[in-house]
């Protein structure tokens, strides 16, 4: 897995405005080698956000939005439509707003799918396995972009500290007594995230400060898991105040 690099912006308006520069630039290059992408949003305030900006950007229409498939890396197991699911702020933020193909926006299926939260993630495992191709050498494509929040307990996805989801090696799990808010949801496991070809964490606050220090430094992923945030590139993309306990040692790039 590879070490991060890290990138710290002035704050988190700076930051969202950055990162969806970074992820237009990232699908088009994408799109140019291949011909087509795989990115794998994320939930959370700044997540969001940065689909808002990307929504805003004048190059965004530089991405061939009709040749991109869309994933998430968790989502809260709610019924579709619900303001609380990850996929509901995205479509507001910025798929309402693009020429997507409906087809290749993959969401996680709520309750209201006559599903269960394990029948849910089972159907999104198979809807990864079927969308690898075999230089993927995995159960889900090589995500060009996973794109990921991090808690202040340093969770990423739906992955948090002590839950049995941590050690799972199946693609996709469904998660019970989530301390963050619904209970139920649906996440992507290490070994899926680790198979992007490129894994950003994105985190702003003072609050994630601790968790950040912690994930780039030699902590284990059981404990933070976002120490398992790691791609075949990997970079932590923050504000100042995210970054303030980061020990100097570690080296980064700062924008003014
Ligand atoms: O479903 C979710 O809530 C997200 O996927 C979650 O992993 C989020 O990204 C982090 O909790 C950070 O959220 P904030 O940026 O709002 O702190």
């Amino acid at each position: 897995m590879s070490v991060p690099t890290v990138i710290i912006h002035r704050d988190a308006d700076v930051l969202a405005k950055a990162v969806a520069a970074r992820v237009i630039v990232r699908i088009v290059d994408a799109q140019s080698a291949k011909g087509s992408a795989h990115l794998v949003l994320t939930g959370g305030t700044v997540g969001i956000a940065t689909l808002a900006e990307i929504a805003a950007s004048p190059a965004r229409d530089a991405v061939d939005w009709r040749n991109l498939d869309i994933w998430w890396g968790d989502e809260r197991f709610l019924p579709s439509g619900d303001p609380e699911r990850n996929e509901t702020g995205a479509r507001k933020a910025l798929l309402d707003h693009v020429d997507v193909n409906p087809a290749r926006v993959h969401v996680m299926r709520g309750p209201d799918s006559g599903m269960t939260a394990e029948e849910s993630a089972e159907a999104y495992a198979e809807e990864l396995r079927r969308a690898a191709r075999p230089e993927d050498h995995g159960p889900a494509p090589a995500f060009d972009l996973l794109m990921l929040g991090m808690g202040p307990d340093g969770h990423i996805a739906s992955l948090f500290p002590g839950l049995p989801a941590l050690y799972d090696t199946r693609s996709v799990v469904a998660v019970h007594g989530s301390p963050k808010p619904p209970p139920t949801r649906i996440s992507m496991t290490f070994p899926v995230v680790q198979g992007a070809n490129e894994v950003w964490v994105v985190a702003a606050g003072e609050e994630k400060a601790g968790a950040v220090r912690l994930a780039l430094s030699d902590s284990g992923p059981m404990q933070v898991p976002a120490a398992g945030a790691r791609g075949r590139r990997t970079l932590f993309l923050l504000d100042r105040a995210a970054a303030s306990k980061i020990p100097a040692s570690l080296g980064r790039a700062s924008s003014p």
